[in-house]
């Protein structure tokens, strides 16, 4: 992966602003009148014990979950928004992607110029150098001609990471983009994060299971627990032994570092969830 000169996302970051809410599957309400407001070029991930609502906030922000209270992108509340507007404004890498089968890593990066593209038409010279610069980013293109579904766990999150960027939108939404990854990988695909969105503003939301990673490189962090967001603000604000010992019911140690605190789990004879 290098450096990479060329703006890979669109025409800057733009401002997210949720507001008021709130989601349920059937009766049971998992969110609870979220509130987040996440600055152009910003990037906030949300943290939070397993079940808390962190993938159900995600997919309300996109409109892919019936929900009540706003998200607004730059003012504009998405709720309403023409899919092709908000595929331009918006991008998405799930927790759990479905990949097609019989479509190679190629075309399936390829995809993610749909947006950009008329109905139908060839990819255009701009759509080949935007996924090939994804794809060298991301160190796919050995793995161009390749079907998706035949790659490893962590080589298939890297290509939907990579048909998300090659859309080249000014809101990228990553739900545990690490998860598959191994740690070299994990960083490598943080790293670029960071540099688009420094680079070309990008606005990221994303959820992050590693609190260490999550303390690192993003610059404000909410804490969702059972559906509230309970903290937010800067990663040493709200990665504390405290939080994680009442949220996660987890003894651990929090470490500060140049970058942004990490943590560090620490065994112990009994655990108590509180
Ligand atoms: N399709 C569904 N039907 C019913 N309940 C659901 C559904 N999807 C999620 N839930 C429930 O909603 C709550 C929040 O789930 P969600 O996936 O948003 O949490 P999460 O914080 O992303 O969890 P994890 O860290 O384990 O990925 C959980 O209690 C979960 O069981």
């Amino acid at each position: 992966m290098d450096g990479g000169a060329a703006a890979v996302t669109g025409p800057g970051g733009a401002r997210v602003e949720v507001v008021g809410l709130t989601a349920a599957y059937g009766r049971t309400r998992v969110l609870d009148n979220v509130r987040l407001d996440v600055a152009p070029g910003g990037w906030t991930a949300v943290i939070g014990p397993n079940g808390s609502g962190k993938s159900t906030l995600l997919r309300s922000v996109l409109g892919f979950h019936p929900h009540a209270g706003q998200v607004r992108v730059d003012g504009v509340p998405t709720t309403g928004m023409p899919r092709r507007e908000r595929a331009r404004t918006l991008a998405y890498a799930p927790q759990r992607p479905v990949v097609p089968e019989g479509v190679t890593t190629g075309d399936y990066v390829t995809l993610g110029r749909t947006p950009h593209r008329a109905l139908l038409a060839a990819p255009r010279t701009v759509d080949r150098q935007v996924v090939a610069d994804v794809m060298a980013r991301l160190e796919l293109t050995e793995l161009a001609g390749r079907f998706v579904a035949t790659l490893s766990g962590g080589e298939q999150q890297r290509a939907v990471l990579a048909r998300a960027l090659a859309q080249q939108p000014r809101v990228l939404l990553l739900d545990e983009p690490t998860a598959a990854l191994d740690l070299g990988h994990a960083q490598q695909v943080l790293d670029l994060v960071d540099r688009l969105r420094r680079q070309d503003g990008l606005t990221v939301l994303s959820t992050l299971h590693d609190l260490s990673l999550a303390g690192q490189y993003a610059d404000r962090l909410a804490l969702l627990s059972q559906g509230q967001v309970v903290a937010e603000g800067r990663p040493a604000d709200v990665l504390t032994a405290e939080a994680l010992q009442s949220h996660y019911g987890a003894r651990a140690e929090v470490v500060p570092g140049p970058h942004g605190p990490a943590v560090l789990p620490l065994r112990g004879p009994e655990r108590h969830r509180a």
